[in-house]
């Protein structure tokens, strides 16, 4: 497919690693629900030698055109949202021997001891892991060691939770023995994140990327992110990252095709194909991806993304002739998109038109596959019927959200997505439709399209203020979180790799 470049395996190149700044310890905390005062940064001990706290950031993603088809090696455009996930890590005294997850928006607090981790599995010869592999599949032998340890998480919750639970902690643990040591510093892992939880736009890849850009750190084998960094390192950064965050995306989706990963390590939109699983994707970055008028909205459905997937290669494996074709068709509409967005210009009227009757068709060939749910097909009736726009699934589908892409003749959504192409007026239409929708359940999500990708906060301090434990896990809503951290105030703060 043209435009798509060989995302090829770089030579390793080890990390000098960071200059250990001054910190302060934390405790690892039981749930996160307390507020605190603030410490100062100045009140920081000088002294102290390990590694200070440090926050990994990661956006979630909307699938515009592909997905399903790309699971079975067709192309796809995703293209990252402002909406993200931190990952707080905060060392521990080396007294301490215990790992600790605490992932409140799920509701999981965890912690391992270190020594007992089946650390003989993960460092048998031919077993051992280097940070530089191409892992494009999990080995049995090492889940099965690592069970045990996901077993005992969350035991006492109810199913649909423990799994939702074990899935993080799952993804987590095989990185952790992958890149850590028996050795590796006690640590807590405090997540938050303003992407929905499994509603289809990319909590899991967020997430995953998270974990692996924080263990890479903490294993030294990560150099940057820095301003001056060179374009081929930077990009040699994200490509380590982003093999790691599959891994943990294939314990999470069991089938991954690997788009959501490779959209939030490397942010703004991205044409994606993985023909073949044995290679690194080819991976084309779409800079200059119009802002396009969009609607992003919920049906507040849950769904699997693991179930859909299964789903869609049960039904090749019973019908591979009509299925491929399906594919095949999907296949098309990326790449008719990807001339219109990479075209001359991607935000004219006809070009909308064209983009709005591609999803229509996407949307229709999801269906065909089986991925759609009842609140889907109510809610891309409600869109039709008010003539505002042009609908299609996204994500795995089976509930969880859809995007509209509105006409060119509409004014902007009144709190919707944020677009460069839209008059800012009164529209009876859409007004009509946003209650409708809130009427029968739907929820909308307000984000911009684009943005960076993984970003680094080292060491945890924004605004002047260091972030612990307390201040992160504390802050109630995913507003507060994002006014926290996400440093709309202290532009500088966050580091990002930009090739
Ligand atoms: N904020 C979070 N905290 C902890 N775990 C999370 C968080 N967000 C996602 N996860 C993990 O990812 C899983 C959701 O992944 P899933 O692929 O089903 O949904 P998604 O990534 O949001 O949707 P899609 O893959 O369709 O875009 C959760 O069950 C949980 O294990
Ligand atoms: C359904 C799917 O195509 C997208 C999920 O966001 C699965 C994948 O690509 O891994």
């Amino acid at each position: 497919m043209s435009g798509l470049e060989d995302n090829e395996s770089h030579s390793p190149t080890k990390a000098s690693g960071h200059p250990n700044g001054a910190h302060k310890p934390l405790p690892p905390r039981i749930n996160g629900t307390k507020t605190s005062t603030r410490p100062s940064i100045h009140n920081r001990k000088e002294s102290n030698p390990l590694a200070p706290p440090f926050i990994v950031s990661a956006p979630g993603k909307t699938i515009v055109y592909g997905e399903h088809a790309v699971v079975h090696g067709k192309a796809a455009i995703a293209a990252a949202i402002s909406l993200r996930s931190y990952l707080l890590c905060t060392t521990l005294s080396k007294s301490k021997r215990t790992v600790s997850l605490q992932f409140p928006d799920i509701g999981l607090d965890h912690t391992w001891s270190i020594p007992e981790l089946p650390w003989a599995a993960f460092q048998r010869e031919g077993k051992r892991k280097r940070y530089y592999d191409l892992v494009t599949a999990l080995d049995p032998e090492l889940v099965e060691a690592m069970a045990p340890f996901i077993e005992v998480v969350s035991a006492g919750v109810k199913a649909q939770m423990r799994e939702r639970h074990q899935q993080a902690a799952r993804a987590f643990l095989y990185l952790f023995l992958s890149l850590g040591s028996e050795s590796s510093p006690a640590c807590v892992y405090a997540l938050r994140s303003t992407v929905p939880v499994g509603v289809g736009l990319g909590s899991s890849g967020s997430i995953c990327v998270c974990i692996s850009t924080a263990l890479l750190l903490q294993c030294r084998a990560l150099s940057g992110p820095h301003p001056d960094q060179m374009s081929k390192e930077a990009d040699e950064q994200l490509e380590r990252i982003n093999r790691w965050a599959f891994v943990g995306e294939l314990l999470i989706h069991g089938n991954p095709s690997g788009v959501d990963n490779t959209v939030a390590t490397n942010g703004h939109a991205v044409l994606f194909q993985r023909t073949d699983y044995a290679k690194p994707p080819r991976v084309q970055v779409l800079r200059d991806f119009p802002e396009l008028p969009l609607l992003l909205i919920d049906t507040c459905q849950a769904k699997s993304t693991a179930a859909e997937v299964a789903k869609v290669g049960h039904l090749k494996t019973a019908h591979p002739e009509v299925t491929n074709r399906v594919f095949d068709a999907i296949d098309s509409i990326t790449r008719s998109a990807h001339d219109v967005v990479t075209g001359d210009d991607p935000s004219s009227n006809e070009s909308i038109t064209h983009l709005g009757e591609l999803m229509t068709l996407n949307h229709g060939l999801l269906t065909s596959l089986g991925v759609s749910h009842p609140r889907l097909e109510r809610l891309r009736y409600l869109v039709d019927q008010s003539g505002v726009g042009w609908t299609k699934l996204t994500g795995a589908g089976g509930g969880g959200c859809a995007i509209t892409l509105l006409r060119p003749e509409q004014p902007a959504p009144s709190n919707g997505t944020r677009s460069s192409t839209q008059t800012i007026g009164h529209s009876t239409a859409l007004e009509d439709l946003e209650h409708r929708l809130r009427e029968e359940g739907f929820a909308k999500y307000e984000t911009t399209l684009g943005g960076d990708g993984v970003g680094v906060l080292y060491p945890a301090v924004i605004n002047g203020e260091e972030i612990d434990q307390d201040i992160f896990l504390g802050v109630e809503s995913r507003e507060g979180v994002e006014e926290l951290v996400g440093g709309r105030d202290d532009r500088d703060a966050w580091k990002y790799w930009r090739p």
